[in-house]
């Protein structure tokens, strides 16, 4: 059963007086549950397209469907109520740097109407779902990248969503502190049922978390299907240079782990 249904959305910007069309028509379909990916390179879209789906970005043609409810129909009132069934993580982890951890995590829901006196509680569970149990008192500026991105993950979760959208997630991560976040994602996805939307430039991210995935390119998407599918059958200019780039990183490592 599909859980986010997006079909025809269109979005341009307009840059210096010119229109720049930047969603030509996208159509995608996420099952629910399920860790769906999508790849492209850099300005393909990808960040518009996750800021579409819960309209921090506007839309101009098109619909968006989240658990059956049509996003783009909705006014003010509603759609905050709709927005937090959708949890957002971001590359640069958009965190208050102000704050301490307990305090970023109980952001979402110090400004929503949730019971105060139910806000200690929900934050201290979230906080052991990603690991972060021993940091509430720390300020961002004391953690490792992989700690403040389990804060956003945390944030992005205390809300109880459907759908996590994790725009590049791990792309400032190193590689390790990578695998412990898409292990993190893959975890809670199990755990809860929680439908993820993965976008990435990094197709490793998208082979070690997905079964199916779309490439994106240039404001369309020009393949879907199975992870396996396109990595060793890309019809795609884009896919096939992935799986390319892809393959040559492991012979790069292969080569150097060999000491030739
Ligand atoms: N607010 C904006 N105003 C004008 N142009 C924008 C705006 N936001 C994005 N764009 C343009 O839209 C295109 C797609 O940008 P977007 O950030 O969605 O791509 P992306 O695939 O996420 O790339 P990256 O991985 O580099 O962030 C780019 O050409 C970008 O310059």
């Amino acid at each position: 059963m599909s859980y986010l249904e997006i079909k025809n959305l269109q979005k341009k910007f307009i840059v210096h007086g010119e229109p720049l069309e930047v969603l030509k028509g996208i159509d995608l379909d996420v099952n629910q549950g399920e860790i769906y990916g999508i790849i492209g390179f850099s300005g393909a879209g990808k960040s518009t397209l996750a800021r579409c789906i819960n309209r921090l970005e506007s839309s101009d043609a098109g619909s968006i469907m989240v658990g059956g409810v049509d996003i783009l129909s909705l006014d003010k009132k509603a759609l905050l109520q709709e927005r937090r069934k959708i949890g957002m993580v971001f590359q640069n982890f958009n965190l208050f740097d102000s704050r301490t951890v307990y305090r970023n995590i109980a952001y979402p829901l110090e400004i929503s109407d949730f019971p105060k006196d139910q806000i200690k509680e929900r934050v201290l569970e979230t906080a052991k779902l990603v690991g972060l149990s021993d940091k509430l008192d720390a300020y961002p500026g004391g953690l490792s990248g992989g700690q403040k991105q389990r804060v956003g993950i945390a944030r992005a979760l205390v809300n109880k969503p459907e759908l996590l959208i994790s725009d590049e997630a791990t792309s400032a991560l190193d590689p390790q502190t990578t695998i412990q976040i898409l292990d993190l994602l893959k975890e809670i996805n199990r755990k809860s049922g929680i439908t993820i939307l993965m976008i990435t430039h990094e197709l490793d991210a998208i082979r070690y978390s997905c079964n199916r995935m779309a490439v994106l390119e240039e404001g369309t998407i020009i393949e879907q299907g199975s992870v396996a599918g396109i990595f060793n059958n890309p019809k795609s200019r884009t896919g096939a240079l992935f799986a390319r780039v892809f393959e040559e990183f492991q012979n790069i490592s292969l080569t150097e782990g060999a000491g030739i």
